[in-house]
């Protein structure tokens, strides 16, 4: 599991550590784990030409702390001050009796380097990077050495990985005592490329419950669930999945696909397309009568393609079990009928979608997501799955933490591809999963199968996703 906890809880645990410390220990702690990063990332050190951008703060402190340690070791140090009359005082008498330089011409040193440090802003930075940084970050970027993000990518907001004006996109992040939750959620995440947690004593100084987290493959392992030998089909869980319509039928097919990969016993398909589902899926139970009429299931999946049925939604949230609600399910629900039911309600809304069930504009629900699906929770009391470049999960206890899937790819946005994500965490609802665990499971496992689909041929339909949901089920519980 990576954890990532907000700025103000790392600076509460930070000060109750430094307490315990003497000066500068922390900061010894931070830059040594880094400078031992980049020499790993350089292979050899002596001889390697690096440069540091250092802003006015202790992220600028960490990156010369660290610069002095590479210089001793033999590697040519420039930094590259941006506010030269802050620049950390102790991290640059280092630096410079370590025999690192400061650069006249950022640009000549930057067009010949192996390495670039970005120490310009850290977890007190916000608004995007300003005007004078813009086009040295620029300059890194485009000087095609290794770029490191010291403890965040600079100019990307820590606690929601919003990026409000430009920031700097490295190709490695160093962060320091936590991952930070906009090192888990787009677009800072992208900035951010692959990222290194340094120990440096944090840990118990933390609250024990993150305020964002993603599950890593051994999690989602663990949560998926397995058929024992007394299992039989009922035991496994029926879920009903009540999609489609005549002007929609694939929606049908395809949700049927996703659940009959999730883990359930069986998937009760109720609506007016049982033919095309059963010439696709054979084992497939159908019903072509109303939901109340279907039977038992012990989760529905309802909306899908469903066009403007509004009786067959209404009937489902009145079940006393778990319901998935998405696309068109999501326009016809009543809000009361959601906050009113007793069994868990799931809804897997995207910006769009979750836009409208919030009243806002699309822009603002994109540019704030954390914030939305936060928001949207708590309002409808029900575990809402955010879909997008990364999908975001919360439930409506607002305690616990809110999960950001890290497997999604954008090969993902292709008709259909909501359908089959429906099926399969419906499906993992009625095999007995909270709806946290079945919505973040299910996200993971579509995204690992979509990037497998992906690695065969490209683009991918929303039915190969399904297709490899097998595959992807496997890779996780045979890791190498
Ligand atoms: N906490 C911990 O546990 C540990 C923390 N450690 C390290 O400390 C870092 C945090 O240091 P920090 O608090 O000094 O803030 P930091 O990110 O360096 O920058 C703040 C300065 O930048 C400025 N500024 C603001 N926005 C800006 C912008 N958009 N573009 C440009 N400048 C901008 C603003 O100054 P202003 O100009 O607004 O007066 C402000 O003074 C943390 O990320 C980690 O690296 C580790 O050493 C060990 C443990
Ligand atoms: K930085």
């Amino acid at each position: 599991m990576r954890t990532a906890h907000r700025v103000e809880k790392v600076r509460a645990a930070e000060a109750e550590l430094m307490a315990r410390l003497p000066d500068g220990a922390l900061m010894a702690r931070a830059a040594a784990g880094l400078a031992a990063a980049c020499a790993d990332l350089l292979g050899r050190v002596y001889g390697a030409r690096v440069v540091l951008l250092v802003g006015s703060g202790d992220n600028g402190g960490d990156t010369l702390w660290a610069g002095a340690r590479l210089a001793r070791r033999g590697a040519a140090v420039h930094a590259v001050l941006l506010a030269p009359d802050r620049a950390h005082a102790a991290g640059l008498a280092a630096f410079q009796a370590a025999g690192g330089r400061v650069a006249d011409d950022p640009f000549a040193v930057l067009s010949g380097a192996d390495l670039v440090l970005d120490g310009i802003t850290g977890i007190g930075g916000t608004g995007g990077l300003r005007p004078a940084a813009v086009p040295v970050a620029r300059a890194a970027r485009g000087s095609g050495a290794v770029v490191v993000a010291v403890d965040l990518p600079s100019g990307v907001e820590a606690d929601s990985g919003e990026v409000r004006g430009e920031a700097l996109r490295a190709d490695a992040t160093v962060t320091f005592g936590t991952d930070k939750p906009g090192l888990l959620i787009d677009p800072a995440r992208e900035h951010a490329g692959t990222v290194r947690l340094v120990d440096i004593g944090l840990g118990p100084h933390l609250p024990s419950v993150p305020d964002v987290e993603s599950l890593q493959h051994p999690d989602v392992a663990v949560l998926l669930p397995e058929p024992s030998g007394e299992s039989d089909k009922y035991r496994r869980g029926v879920v009903g999945v009540a999609a489609g319509s005549a002007r929609y039928p694939g929606a049908a097919v395809l949700t049927v696909a996703g659940a009959l990969r999730g883990g359930a016993g069986a998937v009760r398909y109720v609506g007016p397309e049982g033919a095309a589902v059963v010439a696709r899926f054979p084992e497939a139970l159908v019903h072509a009568g109303p939901p109340v009429k279907a039977g038992r299931v012990q989760a529905w999946v309802v909306g899908p393609g469903l066009g403007d049925d509004e009786d067959t939604v209404g009937q489902v949230l009145a079940s006393d079990v778990p319901v998935l609600v998405d696309a068109d399910g999501l326009r016809l629900l009543d809000p009361d009928a959601v906050r009113a039911r007793t069994a868990p309600t799931l809804l897997t809304p995207h910006a769009g979608e979750a836009a409208a069930l919030l009243g806002r504009d699309r822009a603002e629900v994109e540019a704030g997501r954390l914030d939305a699906v936060r928001e949207l929770s708590a309002r409808y009391g029900a575990t809402v799955l955010l879909k997008g470049s990364t999908t975001l999960i919360a439930a409506p206890d607002p305690r616990l933490p809110v999960r950001a899937d890290p497997m999604g790819t954008p090969w993902l946005a292709t008709a259909g591809s909501g359908d089959v994500l429906s099926g399969l965490a419906g499906s993992l609802l009625a095999a007995g999963l909270p709806p946290l665990d079945a919505a973040s499971c299910a996200a993971y496992l579509h995204g690992l199968a979509a990037r497998r689909a992906a690695a065969v041929s490209t683009p991918i339909t929303s039915y190969e996703v399904a297709d490899a949901l097998g595959a992807a089920w496997r890779d996780i519980r045979t890791p190498d």
